[in-house]
């Protein structure tokens, strides 16, 4: 079934019922609200009684927006839409002590009724409430993911990239579609143990439909229950409540999309055909008959969270999801913008060049165990995270009212940390220089930070390393990256575009990927000989 917006939009019969009632909510949270308050919330935009702020709010680049309120408002600003708080925080100390230092009450996620409540989205690491299931999904993905079992994955991450060399000697117009693959693949197999072989697979197309489906239920302003939970309560069948109907299909549809692959592991298994995984290692950890319903839904859930982990849709106000860059993630973007750049700084790509030729034979595609010899290109990777942090807000909820700077910080507020804004707090931040981080007094490290902070940092953070030290010298000792031609014979150097919203990736752009020379060329023709 294929999930069509307009179907499921609130209609017009039902709204003067859904008005009525709207309105009554409106006076009583905001009655609520105001005696709530002792403590003065921090300034923000105009606010309209009952209304708050929702036009003061960009529909895209929030992270820019938000960036210069600093100037107006200072390191942390407030507004409101609908009953609803915002938090805005745009210095690196307001930052780290809140998500860093207080991670104890800043450890949790905002509340979101359709993705959670209603459709069960909540049930994913990613958008779980801090609590004991999170904790235990937390400790499950640590095991897998935690730096001393990184080792045992180098060989899948291998073999996802070498696939990417040879599409991108294949076809390397398309290297946009080749790497956004090579990476599902290398996650697909490290979760599920599943050789993706091209974009029409069945892992790719539920992983899409779900990621569809998430932004779809999590997208802000489209659902009244989000601003006013309590109409979660109405039944289904009363005049206006179609958002009932819809979170239902939804909540199956999004069960059967997590219910798939997991139970397609459990058949291999039983077939004794499943290759090593995070889901075969958590059913092999388990006895099957003393396996609760309970304990096989964290299961199947806590796989779910690490493929969709990598997709970060949280709800970002005004987000328009237009501008979603579809079954984008987060790994794909340095790897996009990497090519970019090397693109641009034809310098930066030979001596970059240099350090693998340095450390490799013309014949022999880098391993993993070379990737991780080489600094210049680890500086490359830093300076790709700073220059366009993926995820340029975090956004975390506070478990308990907060006060910060004599400001009030509403419990269960959604507080987002301008990370963007610390990457730009750097000399000449304009400019891409990977050896700000060379030498013996190297500027902030911001793998720091781009991954997160606290008690929600990203699990996934040193396995994203490995992978992108691994294609970037790969890439490196295979290929030369140069402007494209145009039609008329002239270089065109890219332009550095984003697109996206909670997740920044380069805006499609040309260039031209050649081998470096034929004894690299038949090693990669080598290599596919051998898989084959
Ligand atoms: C360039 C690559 C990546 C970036 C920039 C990135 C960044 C992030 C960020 C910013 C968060 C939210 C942290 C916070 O709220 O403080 C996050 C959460 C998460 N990431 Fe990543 N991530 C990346 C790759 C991955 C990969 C490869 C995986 C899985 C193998 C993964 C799994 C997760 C999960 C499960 C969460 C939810 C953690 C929680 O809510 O506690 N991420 N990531």
């Amino acid at each position: 079934m294929s999930f069509n917006s307009t179907m499921f939009s609130i209609p017009a019969t039902g709204q003067s019922n859904s008005a009525i009632i709207v309105g009554v909510l409106v006076l009583f949270s905001a009655l609520l609200v105001s005696n709530a308050r002792k403590r003065p919330l921090p300034p923000g935009p105009f606010s309209i009684p009952f209304v708050g702020s929702p036009f003061s709010v960009p529909k895209s680049r929030y992270h820019i927006h938000y960036a210069k309120w600093f100037n107006k408002y200072g390191p942390i600003s407030y507004f409101g839409i609908f009953g609803r708080s915002f938090v805005v925080l745009n210095d690196e100390e307001a930052i780290n002590e809140l998500f860093e230092r207080r991670s104890k009450i800043y450890c949790s996620r905002p509340r979101m009724t359709m993705a959670g409540d209603l459709v069960g989205r909540d049930k994913s690491m990613l958008f779980l409430p801090y609590g004991d299931r999170f904790k235990e999904t937390q400790r499950l993905l640590h095991i897998f993911l935690k730096q001393s079992a990184l080792s045992q994955h180098y060989s899948l991450q291998e073999k996802a990239m070498h696939g990417l060399l040879s599409k991108l000697l294949s076809s390397p117009e398309n290297f946009e579609r080749h790497v956004r693959s090579s990476v599902s693949s290398a996650i697909v197999r490290l979760v599920y143990g599943h050789q993706i072989l091209d974009h029409t697979d069945m892992f790719v197309t539920l992983a899409e439909s779900l990621g569809t489906l998430t932004d779809e239920a999590a997208e802000p302003g489209r659902w009244l229950v989000d601003s006013f939970p309590v109409l979660r309560f109405i039944p289904a069948w009363f005049p206006g409540a179609s958002f009932q109907r819809w979170a239902a299909l939804a909540r199956e549809q999004c069960r059967k999309f997590t219910r798939l692959p997991y139970e397609e592991v459990k058949t291999s298994m039983n077939a004794g055909t499943c290759l090593p995984c995070f889901t075969r290692d958590l059913l092999n950890d388990s006895t099957d008959s003393s396996l609760t319903e309970e304990q096989e839904d964290l299961f199947m859930y806590a796989s779910a969270s690490l493929y969709i982990g990598m997709s970060i849709p949280v709800d970002i106000p005004n987000k328009s999801v237009h501008e979603s860059t579809g079954g984008t993630n987060t790994v794909i973007s340095p790897v996009l913008l990497f090519i970019l750049m090397m693109c641009r700084h034809p310098e930066i790509q030979r001596n970059a060049q240099h350090e693998v030729d340095a450390l490799t034979s013309e014949d022999n595609i880098p391993r993993m165990e070379d990737a991780l010899k080489l600094p210049f290109i680890k500086c490359i990777m830093q300076e790709l995270f700073r220059f366009a942090p993926p995820a340029p807000l975090l956004v975390h909820s506070p478990i308990e009212d907060d006060i910060y700077q004599g400001f009030l910080i509403p419990k269960g507020s959604m507080v987002m940390a301008n990370v963007w804004g610390m990457s730009r707090n750097y000399p000449d931040p304009d400019s891409f220089n990977p050896d700000r981080f060379a030498g013996t007094s190297p500027q902030r490290d911001p793998s720091e930070y781009i991954f997160g902070l606290g008690r929600r940092a990203c699990p996934g953070d040193e396995f994203t390393r490995t992978t992108l030290l691994l294609a970037f010298a790969q890439i490196l000792w295979a290929f030369d990256i140069s402007e494209a031609v145009d039609s008329a014979g002239n270089s065109v150097k890219p332009e550095v575009v984003y697109v996206g919203g909670y997740i920044l990736q380069p805006a499609p752009f040309k260039c031209t990927i050649t081998p470096r020379n034929s004894i690299k060329a038949a090693a990669i023709r080598a290599t596919d000989d051998a898989a084959e």
